[in-house]
Parts: structure tokens; C-alpha cells; sequence
């Protein structure tokens, strides 16, 4: 006889407090290489072990827990990716995530949730007084490094939203340029389109390199420093507001889209990509716990619904707010008119 479905069970905390072993086996399995050392064909341990350069033991421990956790199947003694591992743990492909493990476990990160009932009780971080809003914050040169890939598809979706006049010349502005793959992405769609990055100094050094990979560094510049107090120009089309909201509380997020809103034309468009919850605040479920990331790095920032982002906008003198989700990711964009 099955237990019914609500009698009480230790398994989830066991899964939640042991959930930090689970990191490190995918940590590992990146560092060592095991991914690609499996490739498009079924290995043993021991074929994994020799391509590894490791002890057997090591190997087939993490292999096995690789497997329990969904990113290997094993059949007859032999490991295998999935089709998810293929695309996004192999080094080869153009969507490999495993450089993004440095900016998401980089001990800066960890360390701010060491301690996060401290965070809580204090009402500020336990760590810094500013956390990664602190200005030039070290950890945004690794993120803009790791994580372009990881935007790829979100910054393609969002670019899809966005229809540029291309019987003249236009501009975009990309707030928190970083690795640039939301900018770059406008720009290639549209010959026309001039780009404007604006992030830390170290930071846009990154934009600018991968502008210039792309084939766009004559349709490129730079603006250098805070969002918040830089002069930012004007007369934009497209403004691009890229997981920048999220580290700021309400006010200071409408204070910024007011000049957001004097930095555009007339009838030209912000876009905002963003985690954005339900008003529930608990679903989905990627989104909705996006806040936690907020509590523990930033002393106000928060995931903000679409009603939020729909008042805020309104109060800095847009119109016409709408959310569009951005499968497969699991952000969306929210666009309204200047
Ligand atoms: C979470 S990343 C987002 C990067 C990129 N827009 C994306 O969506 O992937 C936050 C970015 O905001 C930049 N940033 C944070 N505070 C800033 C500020 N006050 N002024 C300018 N850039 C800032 C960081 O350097 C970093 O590149």
C-alpha cells in the first residue's frame, strides 16, 4: 500500500539542506571536464576516468549522482548526456552554460547567503553595506565574461519585439550593456541602428570587444558609469533595460525610468527584461524565487510583478505597458511607449 500523497515526509528537507552537494557535483563535473569527455557517445567509468585524468572511484561516485540528478542516463555500465546536456554542458556548443559557474558560485555570491537570517534580522546584508550595487562591483566583469551565452535566446526574443523605422537612422541605448547581447542583438536586425552602451568602465570593455566580434563596432559607443546620475543623452528610439530594475526598490526604479523617459524620443520604447512573478509572488516558480536572489545581494532589490512594473512606468509618463514572456527562458519583457 503507497502512502497518500500529503503524509508527512523528511525527503524534502533532506533535498533542500543537502542542496548545496548538488552544486558542487555539477561544479565539478564542469571543472573536470566530464561533459565533454563523454561527448556523443555511451562511456564507462573507466573510459571517463582515462579521458578525466582522475581516480575511478571519484569518477564513478560523481557520474552516478550526475545521473540521479537528470544531467547523465546510464544503461549496461554506460553514461550518456541527455539532450540538454548535449546543448548546454558540452564546451563546443554555442549555448554551453558551464561558464556561467563561475559568476553563480563565485564565493562573493555564496558567501552572501551564509548567513541569510542575519540579513533578515539586520534588514541590510550581512556582508557589505551595498552588495553587488556597490559602483564597479568586481563580480559584473565575471557575469558580463560567463554569462553571454546564458542570454542568447532572451536577448533574441527580446530583439523580435522591437520593430525599428529603417527608412532612417536609429538609436538604442542598453542600460547595463554587460556582455552587450541585448544590444548587439537589436543592432544586427536593424543596419540602421546605432548602439549606445552604458555600464561600469571594466564592464563595458567586455561590451565593447564583443561589439566588435560581432561586426558592429562602427555602429558602437560607450556611455561610462552610474545609470542613476550619468548624463545619458537623448533623443533615443529604443531604450533596453536588462535585469537592472530588479537590484532597486520601487522608488528608485521609477526615479530611473523618468529619465528613461526623457532620454527617448517621442513614441519611442522602453524595454524592460526581468523575472517577473504572478501577483501571487510564489508562481512560476524560476521567477517568483528570483526574489531570494535580491534579498541576498542587494540591500533593496526585490522581483517585481507586472502591475508593479505597470504602475511604475505609468508614474514615470509611459503608456501602453505590456508583458511578453520570452520562452524558452524563463524572464519576460514588459515594453510600453514614451
Ligand atoms: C544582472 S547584470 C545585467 C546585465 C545585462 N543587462 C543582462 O541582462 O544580462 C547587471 C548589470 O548592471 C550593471 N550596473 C549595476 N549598477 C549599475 C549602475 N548604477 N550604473 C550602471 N551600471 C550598473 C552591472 O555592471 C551589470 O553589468
Amino acid at each position: 500500500m503507497s502512502a497518500p500523497d500529503n503524509a508527512p515526509s523528511p525527503q524534502l528537507f533532506f533535498e533542500t539542506i543537502n542542496a548545496f552537494q548538488k552544486s558542487a557535483a555539477l561544479k565539478a563535473a564542469v571543472d573536470l571536464n566530464l561533459f565533454a569527455a563523454i561527448g556523443d557517445a555511451p562511456a564507462t567509468a573507466t573510459e571517463i576516468a582515462e579521458r578525466c585524468q582522475c581516480p575511478l572511484r571519484g569518477i564513478r561516485i560523481l557520474a552516478d549522482n550526475l545521473t540521479i540528478l537528470g544531467f547523465l542516463t546510464k544503461a549496461d555500465g554506460h553514461y550518456s548526456l541527455t539532450p540538454s546536456s548535449a546543448v548546454f554542458l558540452l564546451p563546443q556548443s554555442p549555448a554551453y552554460m558551464g561558464g556561467a559557474v563561475k559568476f553563480l558560485l563565485a564565493p562573493g555570491l555564496t558567501e552572501a547567503f551564509s548567513d541569510l537570517a542575519s540579513t533578515i534580522r539586520l534588514g541590510r546584508l550581512h556582508t557589505t553595506e551595498h552588495g553587488t550595487t556597490a559602483p564597479d562591483h568586481p563580480a559584473w566583469v565575471e557575469f558580463a565574461r560567463a554569462m553571454g551565452p546564458m542570454m542568447v535566446p532572451t536577448s533574441q526574443g527580446a530583439a523580435a519585439l522591437l520593430t525599428l523605422d529603417d527608412s532612417r537612422d536609429t538609436r538604442v541605448l542598453d542600460i547595463s550593456s554587460s556582455h552587450g547581447a541585448y544590444g548587439i542583438a537589436v543592432v544586427l536586425k536593424n543596419p540602421r541602428t546605432h548602439l549606445v552602451a552604458l555600464d561600469w568602465e571594466a564592464v563595458l570593455a567586455v561590451t565593447e570587444e564583443n561589439a566588435r566580434a560581432a561586426g558592429i563596432a562602427n555602429r558602437f559607443s560607450k556611455i561610462v558609469g552610474d545609470a542613476f546620475t550619468v548624463d545619458l543623452g537623448s533623443g533615443y528610439d529604443v531604450v533596453l533595460v536588462p535585469n537592472f530594475l530588479h537590484h532597486f526598490n520601487l522608488e528608485d526604479c521609477t526615479r530611473f525610468l523618468k529619465r528613461v523617459h526623457a532620454a527617448l524620443r517621442p513614441g519611442g520604447k522602453v524595454l524592460i527584461v526581468e523575472f517577473v512573478p504572478n501577483d501571487d509572488r510564489v508562481t512560476p516558480p524560476p521567477a517568483a524565487g528570483f526574489s531570494l536572489v535580491m534579498l541576498g545581494t542587494t540591500p533593496e532589490g526585490d522581483a517585481y510583478t507586472f502591475a508593479e512594473y505597470e504602475r511604475m512606468l505609468a508614474e514615470a509618463g509611459f503608456k501602453e505597458a505590456t508583458l511578453h514572456p520570452l520562452p524558452p527562458t524563463m524572464q519576460s519583457a514588459v515594453v510600453a511607449v514614451a
